[in-house]
């Protein structure tokens, strides 16, 4: 997504999916109880129009989760995606909901703005809780009149589109602290999916690592090595701050350096772990598989 925001509309995700240059998901590779779990909230939150929020710390996989959501729909808009955080702060109203020619020094022609391109599709909008107090308001009115004015329009015109949002942080806080709209708030939160961190999923890691390296090992026509047992190992504790797409851009890497048939730890070009960092890694491992076995593993310990 293009973060660039010198008054120019930002959008440009509309058919991403198709670019040959993305790497962008078609499947979404969900081992993890805890995934398979959210999966089918998500099956379930997908047909129809509700709006969804999705909470999940960067990099978790939210906007892949919103694409699956838009398929999922049969909605035959555009799924179009947007960062708030990018969003331009003189012309974001015009950006969001369009412009007649002329509303502003430099606007020649008309533009549906974003929320007018997702016409009968989806609005992605990422990172809600940056959208400015007072187009928050202006979203609602949007989302709930099915209507919107463009920039310097007279008349409002009628779109249909779903808002599929997503943030990183505790909305109702923000509401608390008076940074976002309530309302607002209580309309996304009849469809709240929270997208657990990586380290909370632990049997997705090495799928997802199995999948990035086959992927990228097409792309870049290389041949498709194995990852060895110590590899895994460092995979599997690694606390992955970033999450997948820290586990990504790891994967990636170590393709790119191990120039053999094998990954191995070095390859991976991870922090090295302190030791408790790394029993703190398969206590998360055995407590998300099988608790029972943790507690045996506690009172072991604690026998002495
Ligand atoms: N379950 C998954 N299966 C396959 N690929 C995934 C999965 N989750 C995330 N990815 C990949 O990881 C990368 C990051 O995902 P995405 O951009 O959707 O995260 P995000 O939570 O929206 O990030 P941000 O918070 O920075 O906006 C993408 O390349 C995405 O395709």
């Amino acid at each position: 997504m293009s973060k660039e925001n010198s008054g120019q509309p930002l959008l440009t995700f509309a058919d991403a999916d198709r670019s040959p240059l993305s790497i962008r998901a078609r499947a979404l590779v969900f081992v993890d109880e805890r995934s398979r779990r959210l999966r089918e909230e998500v099956d379930q939150l997908a047909p129809g129009d509700l709006p969804v929020l999705i909470q999940g710390e960067t990099g978790t996989g939210k906007e892949l989760l919103a694409r699956q959501i838009h398929r999922s729909s049969d909605r035959p808009g555009l799924f179009v995606a947007v960062s708030c955080s990018a969003i331009s702060k003189s012309y974001a109203e015009a950006e969001l909901f369009g412009h007649t020619p002329g509303a502003y020094n430099g606007a020649a022609s008309s533009r549906a703005g974003w929320f007018g391109s997702a016409n009968g599709g989806t609005l992605y909008l990422d990172e809600i809780g940056d959208l400015p107090l007072p187009l928050q308001a202006k979203l609602l009115a949007a989302l709930e009149s099915r209507e919107v004015t463009r920039v310097g329009a007279q008349q409002p015109t009628p779109v249909d589109v779903r808002l599929v949002a997503a943030t990183s942080i505790d909305l109702a806080e923000a509401v608390r602290v008076g940074k976002f709209n309530a309302r607002l708030y209580q309309y996304l939160n009849e469809g709240r999916v929270e997208l657990p961190p990586l380290r909370e999923r632990p049997d997705d890691i090495l799928p997802l690592a199995e999948y990035f390296l086959g992927i990228y090992a097409q792309r870049l026509d290389l041949p498709l090595p194995l990852i060895s047992a110590a590899a895994q190992a460092v995979l599997e504790a690694y606390p992955w701050p970033g999450n997948t797409r820290e586990l990504e851009n790891s994967v990636h890497f170590a393709l790119l350096v191990s120039e053999g048939d094998e990954i191995l730890p070095q390859h991976l070009n991870l922090p090295p772990l302190p030791g408790y960092a790394q029993l703190a890694g398969q206590l998360r491992r055995l407590a998300a598989n099988d608790e029972a076995q943790l507690r045996q593993l506690f009172a072991e310990v604690l026998a002495g």
